[in-house]
């Protein structure tokens, strides 16, 4: 297996300095800074996780290295190249559904490749529904699929364009637990092979240990910033939930979690004041 840490050339993923500042919501006339002078990067063949209190600016940071959003000062490489507009080497898997709703599973999944004219289409959607476990469903619209299986069809979607990196916004957390673990482990057996460039966003500490490779944590906001920074040294193939038990797992946890708790408590506190 390859260790991130000696693969050469560029990084993945590289902001430098960046800053995200928007017109404050409840207040107009004044600006606020979600983020700042943030700098993160995922080498290539690496799983990062960031986390942090709820509205730090976590969402704000995989949006920037998407370019769906410009930073205010800063910058983004990918792969060594300035990011201008879209990342067209970044994949995405949202929290939110995506599936198009008018289309079949199968439908959807093509949806991406059709675009892009690959006249092997059904072909390669077909193959990759068959490896979310999903062949005999092809046929099915969204509606007609439980929330996991929605889940697995973005999945293929998204693994069908073979993006060189993915980006992830806590794509499980609207899944039961059972439903959840069965997805991470199959999202970890998936990028095993390929070992793409992940930066995966979650506010679930576990989560966060148990996919990655490094731990990013960011402080609550305004002008959130990375404030802790943890190898995961467990070895691979790892089971989510049989690795949570582990004495080392746990000690990690701990070791993270003493960075995080002042932070969520500060995030807490603000959405209180915000409500
Ligand atoms: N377009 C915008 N306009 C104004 N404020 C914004 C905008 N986008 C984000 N923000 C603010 O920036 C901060 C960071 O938001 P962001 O969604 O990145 O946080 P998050 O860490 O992903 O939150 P959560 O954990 O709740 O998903 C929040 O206070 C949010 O209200």
């Amino acid at each position: 297996m390859t260790d991130p840490d000696r693969s050469s050339g560029p990084p993945a993923l590289a902001l430098r300095g960046v800053s995200c500042t928007f017109v404050a919501r409840h207040a107009p006339g004044q600006r606020y800074t979600a983020v700042r002078d943030v700098d993160l990067t995922v080498g290539a063949g690496e799983f990062v996780s960031v986390v942090g209190p709820t509205g730090c600016g976590k969402s704000t940071l995989l949006n920037v290295a998407a370019g769906l959003l410009a930073p205010s000062t800063g910058s983004v490489a990918c792969f060594g190249r300035p990011l201008q507009g879209l990342n067209t080497r970044a994949g995405y898997l949202f929290q939110a559904e995506s599936l198009m709703p008018w289309r079949t599973a199968l439908g959807n999944v093509m949806a991406g490749l059709e675009f892009r004219g690959e006249p092997r289409a059904r072909e390669i959607a077909e193959a990759w529904l068959r490896r979310v476990g999903l062949g005999l469903f092809g046929d099915r619209y969204p509606h007609q699929l439980s929330g996991g299986m929605r889940k697995r069809v973005s999945l293929a979607q998204m693994l069908a364009l073979d993006p060189d990196v993915i980006l992830m916004d806590e794509p499980f957390s609207a899944l039961d637990i059972q439903t959840r673990q069965l997805m991470e482990n199959e999202v970890l057996a998936l990028w095993a092979e390929k070992r793409k460039a992940v930066l995966f966003i979650t506010h679930d500490l576990d989560e966060a240990i148990a996919m990655s490779d490094r731990v990013v944590v960011l402080s609550a906001g305004p002008a959130a910033r990375p404030i802790g920074e943890f190898r995961i040294d467990i070895a691979r193939p790892r089971d989510v939930a049989e690795i949570k038990t582990t004495p080392h797992f746990i000690e990690l946890h701990a070791a993270i979690w003493d960075v995080l708790r002042e932070e969520v408590l500060k995030g807490y506190a603000q959405q209180l004041e915000g409500a």
